[in-house]
């Protein structure tokens, strides 16, 4: 990997080398069911004799065509990377491959949505049933309802294009979806007792780990059953992926919620407009959103400190904003101040059906903590919070036209990687090329605001907002 002109770089101080050292890529191992199953033969893709593809040169994927977790280097020669060269890792890309391990006539697929909406998932539900039903010939597609516990507690319902074709047009999960429920030899004996060869998980990090039991039973098992997970989260809470889908329709419809609240707040003396977000441990949302919209004078997120009263707190920066303004816009993502909410002991221990702790309502908190402050500091003049809280409505409408192309195309690359053999995997977008990720991977992996990085140092000098950091 040379350099192609070292002139560009006269204005930067630091040295690059001539031919810095060629990378080396570490190829994360996706499980097959050949690992367990050896005995199990490959067959042509029956893409092959499908009349609508005759795939091209280059239409399959092959084993070494790999995607790049990383696509952002630092090629200086004093940099950590050039000291001590960590190879790159990298993750197969998605696609069909020209062989397959599943006889179409064979299959019998199971879909299942789990964990909270998102917006899309109808739309994968759907790309999943048309893709197995036009592209590979399958014709026994079953939806698993009401989430993990539907595998062992209700019947499966028979899916067909016919019956799907407009699901992409609703928001929410026509499978319906629950959190709980999870109890892994119930759910595998229910796989088996099925007859399910197939089984597609969608759902977000919870789900994730959900799916690496259930692939790890399915294995203990050598069970000829394979597991690919398709990651739901409208937090944005996964890490490796660049985002899940319908994470931006999300984004969009909550520009909604703020300028709703810049309005309400323009138009009142001394008025603030207070809008919270989705975002249990993540501001993805708040900050997306905030960038979005330019009306927002301040947004806080679960990845930073801040505090309420006194020099260089929330408050102060307000009454500044407000005098110089009238009116000022504060996004807050859920999971902002809950270490801060006066808390009684039962609210300490409620957990949602998952384990998940209940967060109790930010923004709520505020609007009391400003309303107080105001009161208290400024009695004899006007004073308005108008607070919104859109929290279901960004999440419980369909994908926006971005959103759609990624659920058709996560779903596809899922049915080619179940197709080819792949097990205990992924599909998911990576540095926007489309690959397959162990699915433990995924479930480990966290994806918090870095607010070291640019994205957070955009969204400061969009509001102007100080770094509140500790009083
Ligand atoms: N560690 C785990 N092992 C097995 N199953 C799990 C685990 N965590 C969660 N689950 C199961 O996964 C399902 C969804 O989990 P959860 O309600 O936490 O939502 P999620 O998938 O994280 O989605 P989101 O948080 O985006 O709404 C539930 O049925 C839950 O019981
Ligand atoms: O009310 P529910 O369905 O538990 O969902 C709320 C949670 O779901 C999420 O949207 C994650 O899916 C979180 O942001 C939020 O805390
Ligand atoms: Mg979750």
């Amino acid at each position: 990997m040379a350099l192609s002109s070292p002139e560009t770089t006269s204005l930067n101080t630091a040295k690059i080398p001539e031919n810095p050292s060629s990378c080396s890529v570490h190829l994360q191992k996706l499980p097959h069911l050949t690992d367990y199953l050896p005995n199990l033969k490959p067959l042509p893709n029956p893409l092959e004799k499908n009349s609508l593809y005759h795939p091209p040169a280059g239409f399959y994927i092959s084993q070494s065509e790999v995607v790049l977790g990383q696509i952002i280097l630092d090629l200086s020669a004093d940099s950590e990377a050039a000291s001590s060269p960590t190879p790159q890792v990298a993750y197969n890309r998605a696609g069909p491959r020209w062989q397959v391990f599943f006889e179409p006539k064979d299959i019998k697929a199971a879909i299942v949505t789990c964990g909270g909406l998102c917006p899309g998932m109808n739309t994968v539900v759907r790309e999943l049933v048309f893709g197995l039903w036009e592209m590979y010939g399958v014709r026994q597609i079953y939806g698993v309802t009401a989430g993990y516990r539907g595998f062992y507690s209700r019947d499966p319902v028979e899916l067909n294009p016919k019956l799907v074709h407009n699901w992409h047009k609703l928001g929410g999960t026509s499978l319906e979806t629950s959190r709980g429920g999870f109890d892994l030899n119930k759910i595998v004996d229910g796989i088996e007792h099925h007859g399910f060869n197939q089984v597609y998980i969608i759902g977000g990090d919870g789900t994730m780990r959900g799916a690496v039991s259930i692939f790890n039973e399915i294995q203990r098992r050598k069970l000829n059953i394979a597991v690919a997970g398709i990651p739901k989260t409208v937090d944005n809470d996964i890490g490796i992926i660049d985002r899940s889908f319908g994470f931006q329709t999300a984004v969009e419809m909550a520009q909604q919620a703020i300028n709703a609240a810049h309005v309400e707040a323009e138009s009142a003396v001394n008025g603030i407009g207070l809008v919270k977000l989705m975002g249990r441990s993540t501001g993805h949302i708040a900050l997306h959103a905030t960038l979005s919209s330019r009306d927002v004078d301040c947004c806080l997120i679960p990845e930073i400190e801040f505090y309420l009263e006194g020099e260089g707190g929330l408050f102060e920066f307000l009454e500044k904003r407000l005098k110089e303004n009238g009116h000022a816009v504060l996004v807050v993502a859920e999971g902002v101040g809950q270490n801060m909410i006066p808390r009684t002991e039962a609210q300490k221990e409620e957990r949602d059906e998952s384990g998940n702790l209940v967060f109790l309502d930010s923004g709520l908190w505020l609007k009391s903590e400003l309303k107080n402050w105001w009161t208290r500091d400024h009695a004899k003049e006007l004073f308005t919070v108008k607070y919104i809280d859109p929290t279901y409505m960004i999440r419980a409408v369909p994908a926006n036209a971005t959103d759609s192309i990624y659920c058709t195309l996560v779903a596809y690359s899922a049915i080619h990687g179940v197709m080819a053999g792949y097990t205990g995997f992924v599909s998911g977008l990576i540095n926007g090329n489309y690959a397959y990720i162990p699915v433990d991977e995924v479930a480990l992996a966290k994806n918090e605001v870095n607010t070291k990085d640019h994205k957070w140092a955009w969204v400061r000098s969009v509001t102007n907002q100080p770094d509140f950091g500790k009083p």
